[in-house]
């Protein structure tokens, strides 16, 4: 059977204490050794991988993400987004927020990416790497360059080719990044919103 190329995993958090608090009650249940889910009574809907609320990040990287990261270097594109109504959770998932400040068991997905392929890197001396980091936010149809610090030009324009691409953004910063600190500490900076000397570690290229 021909493998189909997305994936779609299910990732079920933890009521906030918040929630607790105020008494609301779980909607989405796992069915145990399947990968299957149970929305209210009786919808059941079935995912390639679903994770429960015990789940770590650890777990999630592993089974859906390390193998990404192994054909990435074998030369194939790989993309993982996170999707769900706000609160839900795609932030911790994706490891969208301060990495400096979270616990090393509790980091998302994009820091362990960061690590393994400068770790994958560092042990293949006889291949040369390029890596390249942007870092777009996409909210209500609009594209945000949060690479951009340094003027109020933001938002980015997308421009089609002759044969309709589009994936050519007009201004997008790029940086090659020459080190695993490098890319962490930029997007450690880059959400706090504020500018740090990077440049001996990276170069930054308009497009
Ligand atoms: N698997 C999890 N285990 C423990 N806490 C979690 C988990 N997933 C999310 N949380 C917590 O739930 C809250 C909401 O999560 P998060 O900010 O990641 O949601 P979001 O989908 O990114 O929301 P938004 O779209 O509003 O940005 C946060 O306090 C986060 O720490």
């Amino acid at each position: 059977m021909e493998e189909i190329p997305v994936k779609v995993a299910v990732r079920i958090r933890p009521l906030l204490s918040k929630e607790v608090l105020h008494n609301h009650q779980v909607c989405v249940r796992l069915i145990p050794n399947t990968q299957q889910i149970i929305i209210g009574k009786d919808r059941v809907f079935t995912f390639d991988f679903v994770f429960g609320k015990h789940s770590t990040q650890d777990e999630v990287y592993t089974t859906c993400i390390k193998p990404l990261v192994a054909s990435l270097i074998e030369g194939y594109n790989a993309t993982v987004f996170a999707y769900g109504q706000t609160g839900s959770g795609k932030t911790y998932t994706i490891g969208g927020g301060h990495v400096a400040s979270v616990a090393e068991e509790e980091r998302g997905i994009i820091p362990r990416a960061i690590e393994e392929i400068f770790q994958i890197i560092s042990e293949n001396h006889n291949i040369d790497f390029t890596v390249k980091v942007s870092y777009i936010e996409v909210y209500k149809e609009e594209l945000r360059d949060l690479l951009e610090l340094e003027t109020s030009m933001k938002y980015l324009q997308i421009r089609e080719d002759e044969k309709g691409n589009t994936g050519n953004y007009l201004n997008l910063i790029c940086l090659f990044a020459l080190a695993c600190l490098a890319v962490s500490n930029v997007i450690n900076e880059f959400l706090k919103q504020t500018s740090i000397d990077v440049k001996n570690l990276l170069l930054t290229r308009k497009f």
